[in-house]
């Protein structure tokens, strides 16, 4: 189905997060932060410190915090207490917490730890796809294919990521029709949802733009996410782009945390406080508190012992203290 790309962003009236203002569109927020944000720390974070993380971030209004992931503990040991971690969250009921996983064998951990959402993902470079889970782009999707239906079966909605849409670490350009194609699967498999991420962070607004018009001829826009590493500095423009194309999901991580084990040379996500700031500036509403979340970012900064990579919280922090 073909889909104009939107062009205008409302204009802004108020930097107050807490108006609400049902008037203003809505984004979504997914924030990424205890999964993407987390799984690339070498020291092991404490279970505790995880599920606290998740409390707080819950605790600001965000309808989405992914949590964890279900996936080989030997290549991403920050995440092998995924089922630990999902016994010690407790929920609120107007969260959603999907986790990943990549097989049979995850959806079936994500089950019985009491998931009711997971995310499964793949890419638009066999390289890529190759090094993160160990099989090509077409294999991905058969074995998705079944753990989409065993996920189903037991009542889990299923969110898909497509990484690598503006370029790979391993084989470089990345072609738009590439992205779509594999994200067409995705949604024709079931996901409810595509995400599409800037793994490395490397794409301009421009590129980004051409991938979203090439997916948006083949999937409604509604249904797709941007999901942006900052590691070239394009991540709010990108984000910005976006939004003018008409996309309402953006994925982000508290105070910047991230990076990908299997993506060499990614840093960290765009940082949650960044979008926010930007988006209840620009005529968007998002439902979360910015002195929450940045009250947040601070304290799982200090708790990792690392900067703090969003600008806004840093901004807002000085000011505080002024
Ligand atoms: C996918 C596999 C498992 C295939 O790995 P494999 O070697 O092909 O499969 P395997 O079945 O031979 O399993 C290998 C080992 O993993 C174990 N295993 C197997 N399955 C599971 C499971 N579900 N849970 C826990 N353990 C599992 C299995 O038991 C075995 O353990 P060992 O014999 O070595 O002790 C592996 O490659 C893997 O786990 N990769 C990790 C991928 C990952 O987590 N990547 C980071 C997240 S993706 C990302 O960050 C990008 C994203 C989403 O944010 C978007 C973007 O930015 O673009």
């Amino acid at each position: 189905m073909r889909r104009g790309l939107r062009t205008s962003i409302i204009a802004t009236k108020s930097i107050d997060t807490r108006i609400e203002d049902h008037t203003r569109p809505f984004v979504k927020i997914v924030e990424v932060g205890p999964r993407d944000g987390l799984q690339n720390e070498s020291k092991i974070i404490p279970t505790v410190t995880k599920a606290e993380l998740i409390h707080r971030l819950a605790n600001t209004g965000l309808s989405v915090v992914e949590a964890t992931s279900f996936v080989s503990e030997h290549l991403v040991p920050q995440m092998g207490d995924a089922r630990e971690l999902m016994r010690m969250i407790k929920r609120n009921p107007n969260v959603s917490y999907p986790v990943l996983a990549p097989n049979i064998r995850g959806v079936k951990a994500a089950k019985s730890a009491g998931a009711n959402e997971i995310a499964i993902f793949t890419g638009a470079s066999d390289a890529f796809v190759k090094r993160n889970i160990n099989m090509t782009i077409d294999r991905s999707i058969e074995i998705y294919t079944s753990v989409i239906q065993m996920a189903k079966q037991d009542g889990m909605r299923v969110r898909g990521y497509v990484s690598c849409i503006a370029g790979c670490p391993y084989s470089g350009k990345v072609d738009p029709s590439i992205v779509a194609d594999v994200a067409e699967r995705l949604l024709n498999i079931g996901c409810y949802e595509i995400s599409l991420g800037d793994t490395i962070g490397i794409g301009r607004p421009h590129e980004i733009l051409a991938v979203i018009q090439a997916v948006s001829q083949r999937i409604p826009l509604e249904k797709l996410a941007i999901h942006c590493h900052d590691t070239y500095g394009q991540a709010l423009a990108n984000i910005y782009a976006s939004l003018e194309a008409g996309i309402r999901i953006v994925d982000s991580s508290v105070a910047g945390l991230g990076g990908c084990p299997f993506a060499r040379g990614a840093t960290g996500n765009v940082a949650t406080e960044d979008v926010v700031y930007m988006l209840e500036g620009n005529g968007f509403r998002t439902g979360v508190d910015l002195d929450k979340l940045v009250d947040v970012g601070h304290w799982i900064s200090s708790e990792l012992g690392r900067s703090n990579e969003s600008r806004a919280a840093r901004a807002l922090m000085a000011k505080r203290d002024a």
